[in-house]
């Protein structure tokens, strides 16, 4: 755990230290035994090795989907199997009967109320939506029903997300009394730019799906029926009928231009493009005179 000091608002503490991730890492651990005492809800992967195309519903319907302590690590432990999943080309992010999330369950909120045990559940949290982030897939967030405060922010964590008709996200944090905690302020931002996040977080306003189209925080809205069909197709014709290792690189090129120095990441691209080149895709594509007019 991070040292505290005193700040000018006693209650508030003030973190000195962050011994990166190797310490990070064991607190982790520490956090994971913590948090699945909080039971109630599952978070189930299944993985369709046909399309390639993983889901991951959030199944606490009697809370609309609110996510526990225990879910989160469930959670966390099915992005730790699609990072061994080398066949993936795509994942959605969605929650169970008509809903997508509704944040942290405040049943779960009340008995967790101290700074302490607030910077453990953010730091799991963060550890979780980066590795989300960084799987080698493209993944979409569906966002049907609501998706609220931590649920918003659960949203962020994917390349994409799509909105049903009905449908409304909310980053209530701030009416919550506190600020996103999942990692979401950051990954706003880095989506909509620091003005609209401003506007979106600092409003607490939930947005329906034709205000989420515009500003350019959704990128498909879609009718309720089928929407998880609807999405699933949109996600294979738009970006994974290629070949799954030439998906995954473009991926991880795209990770690396946003997140790297330009030199380490032109150097990650090089390897990368030369790991496909001379491969059966490209032999395949070249023998095929094709005309892309
Ligand atoms: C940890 C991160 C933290 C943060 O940083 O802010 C959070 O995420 S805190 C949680 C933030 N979310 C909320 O405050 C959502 C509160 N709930 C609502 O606003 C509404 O319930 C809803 C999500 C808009 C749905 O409204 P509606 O369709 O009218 O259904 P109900 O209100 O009747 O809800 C059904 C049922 O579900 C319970 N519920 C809903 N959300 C939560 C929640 N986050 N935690 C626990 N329980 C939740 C709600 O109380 C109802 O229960 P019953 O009354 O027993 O039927």
């Amino acid at each position: 755990m991070a040292a505290f000091v005193k700040s000018s608002c006693s209650w508030i503490p003030r973190f000195i230290s962050y011994r990166g991730l190797s310490s990070l890492n064991s607190n982790l651990r520490d956090t994971k035994d913590l948090l699945i005492k909080y039971n109630g809800g599952t978070v189930d992967l299944v993985k369709d090795t046909t399309t390639g195309i993983a889901t991951i519903s959030l199944n606490n319907p009697g809370k609309k989907n609110a996510l526990t302590g225990k879910m989160m690590v469930e959670l966390a432990d099915n992005i730790s199997e699609l990072e061994t999943w080398g066949g993936g080309k795509g994942l959605i992010l969605t929650g169970t009967e008509g809903s997508f999330c509704s944040g942290g369950d405040l049943d779960f909120v009340k008995k967790v109320l101290t700074p302490e045990l607030g910077f453990q559940m953010s730091c799991f949290m963060h550890d979780t939506l980066s590795r989300l982030h960084q799987l080698p897939m493209i993944s979409v967030a569906l966002i049907q029903g609501g998706a609220f405060g931590g649920g918003a922010e659960l949203t962020t964590a994917c390349d994409f997300r799509t909105m049903t008709e009905s449908a409304r996200i909310g980053f209530v944090n701030i009416k919550m009394g506190v600020i996103t905690g999942f990692s979401g302020g950051t990954r706003l931002t880095r989506i909509l730019g620091q003005r609209k996040a401003l506007d979106i977080l600092c409003s607490g306003r939930s947005l329906d799906c034709n205000d989420a189209k515009t500003i350019g925080l959704v990128d498909l809205v879609i009718p309720d029926m089928d929407s998880l069909d609807k999405t699933k197709s949109w996600l294979i014709k738009n970006y994974c009928t290629w070949d799954t290792e030439i998906i995954r690189r473009v991926k991880q090129v795209t990770l690396a231009a946003a997140e790297m120095d330009i030199e380490t990441s032109l150097a990650r691209e090089r390897i990368l493009f030369s790991q496909l080149w001379g491969g059966p895709a490209q032999k395949a594509a070249v023998s095929k005179n094709l005309k892309h007019n």
